[in-house]
């Protein structure tokens, strides 16, 4: 029995009172991922409750909603996050969809990070030389050399949508082999980086390095021995993790910390330009008076 005003987790430890409502819109695969049980009953604890969005009804017809979280694709969804930004201003909307437009394509996204200058880091911060290939013609190649792209080369799809095709990618050995891709899509140098990548995810002050195994290197002998056109799976997903590989120094070493800060600072900056949207979680409520707006 439950006594009058009490509220328990799933655990039967006790719960805030509910003071934030966050109405998600995700794709199934998104939802099995990010809201997962242990998350939940944490938010839960915090007071936070997550309420799935129908996405076939009216958004106003719903909440009411402290915020929006979504992640779908398509203009008329699109278009519904934004009219509601727009008549329910208290309502934050992770994210806004204009500030992750140039998100949503490859090579937007990393026009915004080519001039990033680390140099007092004695860091460099390179973007593979890229180009975007909108629609199939026999001058691909000839085009892609002239941009100075040279063998091999990766071919992402231009979106990234959170579909599946959106990871598909491709590593080509020779020109010949562009031929067989389809349309938009963004072709980039094969840059060697030793088989080992960094992944470094950043919200507010918070950042979390992540080491993860990746394509090896590709030697010029490969290169001329087996041309072709080679798919390639979710290569540096969660299950190819190297954090806890002993691996050479070299080039395992995680980045310095006051580098990560900078450029996670940055790349906030520079991609998510429009609106910046934060509740703060104070002395165990969630103050909205500090919503802020940049
Ligand atoms: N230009 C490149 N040179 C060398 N390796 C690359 C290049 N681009 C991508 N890769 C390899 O392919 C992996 C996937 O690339 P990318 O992050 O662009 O695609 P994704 O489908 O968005 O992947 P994820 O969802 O894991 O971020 C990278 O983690 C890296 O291992
Ligand atoms: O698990 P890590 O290594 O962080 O990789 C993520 C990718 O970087 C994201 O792009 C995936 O999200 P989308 O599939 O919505 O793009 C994201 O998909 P998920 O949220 O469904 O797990 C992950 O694959």
């Amino acid at each position: 029995m439950r006594l009058k005003g009490e509220q328990f987790g799933a655990e039967g430890e006790e719960e805030e009172e509910q003071k934030l409502v966050v109405g998600y819109a995700l794709t199934l695969k998104k939802k099995k991922s990010f809201l997962q049980p242990e998350f939940e009953r944490l938010a839960c604890k915090r007071g936070i409750s997550f309420v799935a969005i129908d996405v076939n009804r009216p958004l106003s017809d719903q909440g009411p909603f402290d915020i929006i979280l979504h992640k779908l694709s398509g203009k008329e969804w699109i278009d519904i996050v934004e009219d509601y930004g727009q008549t329910h201003p208290e309502v934050a909307v992770i994210d806004p969809p204009d500030a992750i437009q140039h998100v949503y394509n490859r090579h937007s996204m990393l026009q915004n990070v080519v001039d990033l200058n680390l140099s007092e880091f004695d860091g460099r911060v390179c973007v593979p030389r890229q180009m975007v290939i909108m629609k199939d013609q026999l001058s691909i190649p000839d085009e892609a050399a002239k941009a100075g792209l040279k063998l091999p080369l990766v071919a992402k799809p231009l979106l990234v949508d959170g579909s599946a095709k959106s990871h598909e990618l491709f590593l080509l050995y020779d020109w010949s082999s562009l031929s067989k891709l389809e349309p938009p899509f963004v072709l980039q140098e094969f840059v060697n980086h030793g088989g080992i990548l960094f992944k470094i995810y950043n919200v507010g002050d918070a950042i979390k390095v992540v080491r993860r195994y990746s394509l090896p290197n590709v030697t010029k002998c490969q290169l001329a021995d087996v041309p072709g056109i080679f798919p390639f799976p979710r290569v540096s997903s969660a299950a190819a993790s190297a954090d806890d590989a002993d691996l050479d120094p070299d080039i395992a070493e995680l980045p310095p910390l006051p580098l990560l800060e900078r450029l996670s600072k940055e790349l906030r900056h520079r991609l998510a330009r429009s609106s910046i949207v934060q509740y703060r979680y104070d002395q165990g409520a969630w103050d909205k008076r500090h919503l802020l707006c940049n």
